[in-house]
């Protein structure tokens, strides 16, 4: 079963701009110029149940405003979205039901009173039983280690404390899909990898699906094996992170230092079988096999070097998630679909 279907969907705005000098300020009182802008621009794309997505572009791509067109919040200017089996605007208190939101920058908790007194507030707000409650929050107050958390007023948490509150407020009634928009912005290490170990574990055991919006591409390559890659409103890239790696990862590169002097040529000929180029930094002294992405000429490079040579160090560098994807923006590699 699908928990999104996107089909055609379009999101326009009408984008201000100002005449110069007093009298245009004057005549911009009575009339302004205007434009519309496609912010979400006729896309495509399903999530399944179970999924976990990530949905990533560039500031200003349109991330947000697909994400609350997926959450009601906003309605499309064309094409139709259905979330749960709904129409997420239409059947909104029904379809409320079935999601949970983190919005890191914007807080579900109110500020003043303690965090479990939030807790209790949402509960009523979703309708969920005391059983139910109690077997699911026990859990997941234990996981998110909130115990210490629970009679604190909100606005005496720091950050990383409050994004974990955040994520179990949103968990309240157990939703099927999870929107998660920057949920670990401004947090430190330990509390991010605590978040995204929750997150597997209850993608895991629930089958929630979770489709995540992020510009810390370590998220999504601790959780998502799928990604969605947005560029001016228009989806770019819509497939598993590992091809978009293998496809425009440009390699890897296998740097050696020697124990004894080497030999350009004697090195090409060793690994003339192999699909390979072999650089020298000379005033280092540093030989780079530069490689595909294939493990086994990986492996066969160092083999033969290694059974050739006394090797002092070897390294093997590829590039980031994060330069792959910058390398993407920065050429337009990929075609707009
Ligand atoms: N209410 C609005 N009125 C006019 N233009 C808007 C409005 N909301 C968004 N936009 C424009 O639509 C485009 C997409 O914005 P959106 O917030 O969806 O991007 P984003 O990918 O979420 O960016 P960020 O990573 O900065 O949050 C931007 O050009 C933005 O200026």
């Amino acid at each position: 079963m699908n928990a999104i279907e996107v089909n055609g969907l379009r999101k326009e705005f009408k984008a201000y701009s100002s005449r110069s000098g007093l009298s245009g300020a004057f005549r911009d009182l009575f009339t302004r110029n205007y434009k519309i802008v496609p912010a979400v621009n006729d896309i495509n794309f399903t999530v399944k149940q179970g999924e976990m997505v990530g949905y990533i572009g560039e500031n200003g791509a349109g991330k947000s405003t697909t994400i609350k067109m997926l959450t009601g919040i906003l309605t499309p200017t064309s094409g139709s979205v259905i979330v749960n089996g709904m129409n997420p605007h239409r059947e909104r208190e029904r379809f409320v039901q079935t999601i949970g939101v983190v919005f890191g920058q914007r807080s579900q908790l109110w500020w003043d009173i303690a965090v479990q007194e939030s807790f209790r507030l949402l509960k009523k707000v979703y309708k969920v039983s005391d059983a139910d409650y109690n077997e699911h929050m026990d859990h997941v107050i234990k996981t998110l280690d909130l115990e210490p958390l629970l009679d604190k007023p909100v606005r005496k948490l720091s950050l990383g404390q409050r994004m974990r509150c955040e994520l179990a407020a949103a968990l309240i009634h157990n939703p099927p899909l999870l929107f998660l928009d920057e949920p670990t912005i401004g947090l430190d290490v330990l509390v991010k990898l605590k978040i995204r170990e929750f997150l597997k574990e209850i993608n895991e055991k629930y089958n929630t699906t979770i489709l995540l919006t992020t510009h810390d591409l370590t998220d999504i390559e601790a959780l998502c094996e799928r990604v969605v890659m947005l560029d001016e409103g228009n989806i770019i890239y819509d497939g598993a992170l590992k091809s978009l790696k293998e496809r425009w990862g440009e390699g890897k590169e296998i740097s050696f230092e020697f124990l004894e002097k080497a030999e350009l040529n004697h090195l090409e000929t060793l690994t003339g079988d192999l699909d390979i180029k072999w650089e020298l930094d000379e005033r280092k002294q540093i030989f780079t096999a530069v490689t595909g992405d294939d493990e086994e000429i990986v492996s066969q490079v160092i083999a033969r070097t290694v059974a050739a040579y006394k090797v002092r160090d070897v390294k093997i560098n590829e590039p980031s998630t994060e330069e792959i994807i910058r390398n993407i923006y920065d050429k337009g590699m990929l075609q707009h679909g």
